[in-house]
């Protein structure tokens, strides 16, 4: 066990983490930490949920200085999503030491950012075209920049943000240091990581597999037909908490929610298409419980931290198996459990044993849940709320109705008419979703490492036009 203090982490951001509930450093925070400050480039990587954001974090804030007109620190991240949480994160880390981080994204006013940046924020968490954006117009000036943190490096990288990275780097001074991040580095990635790096130093936290022992990976056979209903039968059964559902394309996360949303559960999407409020606002309803489901493409599927997340659904099979790793990781986060359920179509199971292979993890079978378990699900629901308001009290209004029911009928018919009247109906409403196909089945990993870069192919609809990077 690390603590904090035994890093020599300056004092004011002790406290900090002390009010973020830290007890102790993770390992990744244990290992990045002195390293950092010791100036090294360093490639971290580590399970999803780990702490990287405060390895690096904790460093870079140490290193500003108050009095610099110019930033000094530069984080990017691919989404806008992930640029605001990184500043949060890192703003909660900074505010007794004095250090400001301010999120700059596309989507957002350009005049409102600008204004921002008046204040004079030592460290600029960005997504890499905004960021461009910004030193056109030299709104940003990278000339003091003394540490680069490319967090999700390697979507960043895959996504077809190279030629930005590469332009941004370019303005960077040589002497900087630079830190890169991610759960999940390829190798097919690793020589274009080297040539934004000096000498870089590899920090691996060693593990078992790509993903975290305490999230419970399971895996349904079922066909593209039924799968809305075996999600519905899913949600009836265990009722997660708070839960994100992953869909392969736009349309179909925009299909998914009307229908979950016509089921009666509380739903809404996200994906890039959306306009940056209606995104915020989503994001925000799924924060504070307000919704329970987020249906999500892969722009939710990188670093996002939602605590309370038990359960991660893949309505369909990732293409890639990072993406798999990512999307999972949403849950079981800072050594919390959390369920990751994936529907594979039967002509996708070659491509499931190739996620197996690649993570090094076995996924549990289970078999399609039946309508009787839902509807067993639902009853149970009716009876836990019933408990809860039978507990709560507070009922002396209905005390004498209810002894006057009990005059003319039965306790066990009274109280099965109640459960009766609470259990959640089951599926009335037909709900037909535009089907997609199944994904073709994957090569072999060797013979796609020997492909090698060209073969970062990204197949689906999302990322495609993600890959356009002006609509992330
Ligand atoms: N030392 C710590 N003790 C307890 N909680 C921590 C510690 N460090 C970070 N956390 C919390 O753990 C959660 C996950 O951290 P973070 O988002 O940095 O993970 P990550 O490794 O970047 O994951 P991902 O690969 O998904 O981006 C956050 O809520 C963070 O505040
Ligand atoms: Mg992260």
């Amino acid at each position: 066990m690390t603590l904090f203090s035994d890093l020599h982490v300056h004092e004011a951001i002790l406290r900090a983490v002390q009010e973020m509930g830290f007890e102790e450093a993770t390992p990744i925070q244990a290992e990045v930490i002195p390293k950092v400050k010791n100036g090294r480039d360093i490639i971290g990587q580590a399970q999803t949920g780990t702490g990287k954001t405060a390895a690096f974090g904790i460093p870079l804030i140490e290193q500003m200085s108050q009095d610099e007109k110019y930033p000094q620190g530069l984080v990017l991240a691919p989404t806008r999503e992930l640029a605001i949480q990184v500043a949060e994160e890192l703003n909660r880390l900074g505010r007794f030491i004095g250090v400001q981080a301010l999120a700059v994204y596309g989507g957002q006013e350009m005049t409102r950012q600008m204004k921002a940046l008046k204040r004079r924020p030592q460290i600029i968490v960005a997504t890499p075209g905004r960021l461009m954006d910004h030193m056109r117009r030299r709104t940003i000036r990278p000339q003091y920049m003394k540490i680069v943190v490319l967090d999700e490096a390697d979507e960043m990288l895959s996504m077809g943000f190279v030629e930005d990275i590469e332009t941004i780097l370019a303005e960077v001074p040589e002497e900087r240091q630079t830190l890169l991040f991610s759960a999940t580095i390829p190798k097919r990635l690793q020589s274009v990581v080297h040539q934004f790096m000096k000498n870089p130093e590899k920090v691996q936290i060693k593990s078992k597999g790509l993903t975290v022992a305490n999230i419970d990976q399971r895996y349904i056979e079922v066909p593209e037909k039924q799968k809305f209903d075996t999600l519905c039968h899913l949600l009836d059964i265990t009722p997660p908490e708070l839960a994100i559902v992953f869909g392969r394309t736009k349309r179909r996360v925009d299909e998914l929610s009307e229908a979950l949303t016509q089921r009666g559960y509380l739903a809404e999407g996200i994906h890039g298409d959306l306009r940056q409020a209606q995104r915020d606002k989503v994001l925000r309803k799924f924060k504070s419980n307000t919704i329970d489901i987020l249906v999500a493409t892969d722009v939710a599927a990188r670093g996002l931290d939602v605590s309370g997340v038990t359960h991660v659904y893949n309505f369909d099979l990732p293409q890639d198996s990072e993406s798999y790793v990512h999307r999972i990781g949403r849950t079981g986060r800072a050594g919390k459990e959390g369920v990751a359920y994936s529907f594979v179509t039967p002509k996708e199971m070659s491509h499931l044993r190739f996620i197996e292979e690649t993570t090094k993890k076995k996924l549990t079978r289970n078999d399609i849940p039946t309508s009787q378990e839902a509807m067993q699900g639902r009853y149970q629901q009716a009876v836990d709320q019933l408990i809860k308001t039978a507990e709560k009290g507070n009922l002396k209004d209905l005390e004498q109705i209810a002894k006057t029911l009990l005059e003319s009928y039965d306790p066990v018919t009274l109280v099965s008419a109640s459960l009766k009247v609470t259990t959640k109906e089951p599926e009335q409403v037909k709900v037909t979703l535009t089907e997609e196909a199944s994904l073709r089945p994957k090569k072999s990993r060797r013979k796609q490492e020997r492909r090698g870069r060209s073969s970062q192919h990204r197949f689906t609809t999302e990322s495609r036009v993600r890959g356009k990077r002006k609509k992330k």
